[in-house]
């Protein structure tokens, strides 16, 4: 038995970023990961996801010289990327360095699944640690494998086999049109796979803007995705060669690959939170402000249910270590949350969507504007479809929420989330110069349009 300071149980980017710093702080850290320490966006998720991506993107662009500045013969390889993917970004899944990087620092590292064996206790490989001041929780979530009849059992893919493949399939059902299944589906049709996304809801992101999903579906579509949506999977079948996909309408979808995408949870059953008070059943840990979770229990990332994302993790990181080190510092604020799904075009969002702000009972005025009719979109030419959307708060003269869906989006929704987050008036917003011609630019013509 260990007795520390701290110990972090999941040491993916949320963890690693508590045990470190508090490491880093002169506490005795003990970090604990069942898997690699890093967690899954460096090795399954953001990183490798954005080398695809960007190889994807420099093919579609290249195909865009046409008409535009010349001609090339595009031959895409998947070979490159999935090199890459072993050799830069995942050091072949090993995580070495980032183990050395949080021993460097004065932690100390067990490799094995733990769980909580009551107050300040946990529990790894049948030993039980003690932690005088801290536990942290940062076990993040894994894919959701919807009840399909057929579908367990056939070899289908989640985000870590898409990531690992050494071959673009010939064709690809993606099921689920979230952040995972758009940014993916196009991926591999610009490699040349037959790509088919079926969706539930009734559009493409539906968590984001409507004029967001109509810019991703048509930019799908202009990359020959078959589409489909409002439609379950109610069967699936795998005949040792090819899928082959039943929806409720009784059409059928084949494919060689079949990417699972329909979301992630945090599988909470096994880390012992009964022993603590806590809800094994519920759907994420939850955290007060300070991300408490309990008398000195810290929660961050994924597991807390505020948003599935990598800065997530890390500012709850920031907060946690805060609260740990008794250190001033603001609770975590969501109210200008970023996310961006790095299709092409991006779609950068920021705070509410629309439809969030009215269900919250905000008086609304939105503004909106098309980014080709943008002088920085006409100029850009082929691949310029997009959309700026803002959101506001008339009661208060604020932005709380908006959408960028356009070339670098996610970039130009930058200054958007700082006009959320800083409640910058939005007479302001309307009365300050922006640069010509720039895409940001574009915000300009969709504040002259509010109603
Ligand atoms: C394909 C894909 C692309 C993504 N792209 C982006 C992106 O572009 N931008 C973005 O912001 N986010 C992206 N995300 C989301 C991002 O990866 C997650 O939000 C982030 O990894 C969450 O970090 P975390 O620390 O909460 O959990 P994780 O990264 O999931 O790490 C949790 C760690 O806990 C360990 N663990 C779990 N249970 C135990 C246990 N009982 N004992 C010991 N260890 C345990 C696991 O082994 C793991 O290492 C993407 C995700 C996927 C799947
Ligand atoms: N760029 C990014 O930041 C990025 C990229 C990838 C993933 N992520 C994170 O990873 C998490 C998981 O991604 P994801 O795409 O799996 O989840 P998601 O929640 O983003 O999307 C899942 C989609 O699947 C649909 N769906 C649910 N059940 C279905 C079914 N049975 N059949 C068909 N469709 C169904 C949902 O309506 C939804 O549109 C996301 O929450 C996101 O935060 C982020």
């Amino acid at each position: 038995m260990t007795e520390v300071d701290a110990i972090v149980v999941g040491m993916g980017v949320g963890g690693e970023e508590v045990a470190g710093r508090l490491a880093e702080a002169g506490l005795e850290v003990l970090g604990i990961d069942g898997g690699l320490v890093g967690g899954e966006c460096p090795y399954w998720g953001c990183i490798p996801s954005k080398m695809m991506i960007r190889a994807a993107n420099l093919i579609a662009d290249a195909r865009r010289l046409e008409g535009i500045g010349g001609f090339v013969q595009v031959t895409p390889d998947w070979a490159p990327v999935a090199r890459r993917i072993r050799t830069e970004a995942t050091d072949g899944w090993d995580d070495k360095v980032a183990v050395d990087r949080f021993t460097g620092k004065g932690g100390t590292f067990v490799r094995g699944r733990a769980r909580l064996a009551g107050p300040g206790k946990v529990e790894v490989d049948g030993e039980v640690h003690t932690a005088r001041r801290a536990i942290v929780l940062g076990t993040g979530g894994a894919p959701t494998i919807p009840p399909i009849e057929g579908l367990a059992g056939t070899p289908y893919w989640t985000n870590r086999e898409a990531i690992e493949t050494e071959s673009a399939p010939s064709s690809l059902i993606v099921l689920g049109g979230g952040a995972i299944g758009v940014e993916l589906a196009q991926v591999f049709a610009r490699f040349g796979t037959k790509v088919s996304v079926v969706e539930a809801a009734d559009r493409l992101l539906p968590a984001e803007e409507p004029e967001a999903s109509e810019v991703v579906h048509e930019a799908l579509g202009e990359d020959d995705i078959a589409m489909v949506v409002g439609r379950k999977a109610v069967k699936v079948a795998h005949d040792g060669q090819e899928f082959t996909v039943t929806l409720d309408d009784g059409a059928t979808v084949r494919g060689e690959r079949l990417l699972v995408a329909v979301g992630r949870h945090a599988e909470l059953g096994d880390l012992g939170l009964d022993t603590v008070g806590l809800d094994p059943k519920g759907k994420a840990v939850s955290v007060d402000g300070h991300m408490r979770a309990g008398e000195n229990l810290w929660a961050v990332g994924d597991v807390t249910g505020h948003g599935q994302f990598t800065h997530v993790a890390m500012y709850q990181a920031a907060v946690a270590v805060r609260a740990i080190l008794d250190q001033p510092g603001p609770p975590a604020d969501y109210r200008a949350l970023p996310r961006v799904t790095f299709t092409d075009p991006e779609v950068g969002a920021v705070g509410l969507t629309e439809a969030q702000a009215r269900e919250a009972g905000l008086n609304v005025h939105v503004g909106t504007t098309q980014i080709p009719t943008s002088a920085r979109g006409w100029i850009y030419g082929d691949g310029n479809e997009g959309v700026v959307k803002l959101v506001v708060d008339t009661d208060r003269d604020i932005l709380v929420g908006a959408t960028v869906a356009a070339p670098a989006g996610g970039e130009t929704m930058g200054a958007l989330a700082v006009a959320v987050y800083g409640e910058v008036p939005f007479s302001s917003l309307r009365h300050m110069m922006y640069a010509y011609p720039t895409f940001y630019r574009a915000i300009e013509d969709a504040l002259k349009h509010m109603k």
